[in-house]
């Protein structure tokens, strides 16, 4: 008889310590989609204990200096690197991204997350205004808001966690991180981490579950004044409701449906290659990825030709295997409803160009059951199409022309969405106007997902409320108090 592989048990982190639960979910390695981990399904009662701990931790870690919080989490930041390739491993079995990208992207972003909020922590000053007919002076101070819920999604698991982390104890916060129940793994490695690095007992508290059950009870508690959350449009709904009746600071940093803009002029050789990663990357699952391209009429079957092309290349494969650009989907429950919206744009009259439902897809037996799909590219779909309005969050990008700048610019601002674009352009004056116009909180041009962490990081319309980056999230993080001194 084959021997059954004992499952990674994870175990809430509170007040310093590794807290068993009363009960767990399972968690899937979306490579095999079998059952490989049980995460704590954690409720109102472990939100309650975390709420003791960070509160007792708070006036402590709230007094020390910027500098004194900044060692911390630089020396968090070079424990983090040290263990760069078991957390790679651990997020790549974990979310079913390749190895490669773990290693070179969540994990390192993870670690410059910690190292940017230290650094930045150290760099702010508050204003001060003079009445001298009045005699008097007016200042500003900022002091942490005080215990900040961070509620994270599966996509970038640590990426985006520690990016919700560092900022907010930097700021003085103590915390309570609730990852997403699909991809907890890196982050209780990370709690680890935390006393060799010097964090004290109960400045950061992981609680694992569930959204409905413990991340509603962190949302609805009435002393957690601040939330930031990461994740879907529908979730941020209801975190808003739950908030609403406390008056609570919100983050939310919600989805996409991104547009590229492809001009007749563009440089194609640096844009076909970049366009299929900015769709691509992650199996489409980031909130920035491409899933609209709007090509000009006079290069429109070159692109989609050499951009079809290019796309059959981008291989799946298993996430350990180094010539994969691509790993597999979250769930088999997303899965299916990326792989319906392939189904519901054919019912429309679309044509599939490539991928699912027209390649093949070659996997290991031992895969067989894994959630894997291959990139897709869809053509002939209106502009009305729910594909072309909707979030997939997969490997799906629909390519469709246009005629000029004017059209283009309307059709791209036609969703609901306004977070991300990219416009390929030779043309100096044009990218200007065009990147001004577009209702989008970030706009790549001649390149996607170059990062300046310093700089507001975010989405207008339903793509969220607020932005993060240096002084945004410190803003988030702190209330300001102006004070007025008469002399
Ligand atoms: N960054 C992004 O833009 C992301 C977008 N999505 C979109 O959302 C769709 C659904 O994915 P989900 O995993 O269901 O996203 P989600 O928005 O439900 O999950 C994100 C986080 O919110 C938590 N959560 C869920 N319901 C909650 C509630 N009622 N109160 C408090 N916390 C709650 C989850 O446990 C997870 O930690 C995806 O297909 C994708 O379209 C998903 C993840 C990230
Ligand atoms: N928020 C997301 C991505 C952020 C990337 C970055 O900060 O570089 C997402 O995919 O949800």
């Amino acid at each position: 008889m084959a021997a059954t592989k004992a499952l990674l048990m994870l175990e809430n982190f509170i007040d310093g310590k590794f807290l068993p639960c009363n009960s767990y979910i399972d968690s899937y390695d979306p490579s095999t989609g079998e059952v490989y981990c049980r995460v704590p399904n954690s409720g109102k009662e472990e939100i309650k204990a975390a709420v003791e701990a960070a509160r007792g931790a708070f006036p402590g870690w709230s007094s020390r200096s910027p500098q004194e919080r900044s060692q911390v989490l630089n020396k968090l930041a070079d424990l983090l690197e040290q263990s760069l390739e078991e957390l790679a491993q651990a997020e790549s079995k974990d979310q079913g991204k390749t190895l490669i990208l773990a290693r070179t992207m969540d994990i390192p972003r993870s670690v410059q997350n910690f190292r940017f909020f230290a650094s930045s922590i150290l760099h702010h000053t508050s204003e001060c205004t003079q009445m001298d007919h009045l005699g008097c002076m007016h200042y500003t101070v900022r002091t942490p808001v005080g215990i900040a819920g961070l509620i994270s999604p599966w996509n970038l698991p640590l990426y985006l966690l520690t990016w919700k982390i560092a900022p907010a104890v930097a700021a003085g916060n103590t915390v309570i991180a609730k990852p997403s129940e699909l991809t907890s793994v890196t982050a209780w490695m990370l709690c680890k981490l935390l006393d060799k690095a010097g964090v004290p007992p109960g400045v950061v508290n992981i609680v694992f579950g569930t959204g409905p059950r413990v991340g509603e009870a962190l949302v609805s508690h009435p002393d957690v004044p601040l939330i930031s959350f990461t994740g879907s449009q529908p979730t941020a709904e209801r975190i808003t409701q739950l908030s609403a009746p406390h008056c609570k600071k919100l983050s939310l940093e919600l989805g996409g449906k991104n547009p590229a803009i492809i001009f007749e002029d563009a440089n194609l050789d640096e844009c076909i290659p970049a366009t299929v990663r900015s769709s691509f990357a992650n199996q489409g699952e980031i909130c920035l990825c491409t899933s609209r391209i709007f090509v000009q009429k006079s290069i429109y079957s070159e692109f989609l030709k050499r951009f079809v092309e290019a796309t059959r290349k981008w291989k799946v494969g298993i996430p350990s295997d180094p010539s994969a650009s691509m790993g597999a989907l979250i769930s088999k429950a997303h899965l299916e409803k990326v792989k319906s919206y392939v189904k519901k744009a054919l019912a429309e009259g679309a044509q599939i160009q490539c991928g699912e439902g027209v390649d093949k897809l070659h996997l290991p037996a031992r895969n067989q059951a894994g959630y894997f799909m291959l990139p897709t590219v869809i053509t002939d779909i209106k502009d009305e199409s729910c594909c072309m309005k909707e979030e997939i969050f997969g490997p799906v990008t629909c390519v469709t022309p246009f005629d000029n700048e004017e059209e283009v610019i309307q059709r791209a601002n036609s969703v609901k969405y306004g977070l991300a674009a990219t416009v390929w352009s030779r043309d100096v004056g044009r990218i200007h106007r065009v990147a001004k116009k577009l209702q989008s909180g970030l706009v790549w041009t001649n390149c996607w997902l170059i990062r300046e962490l310093n700089l507001p990081f975010g989405g207008m319309k339903s793509s969220g409320i607020g932005r993060e980056g240096a002084k945004d999230s410190y803003d988030f993080f702190t209330e300001i108090k102006t004070i007025t001194v008469k002399h």
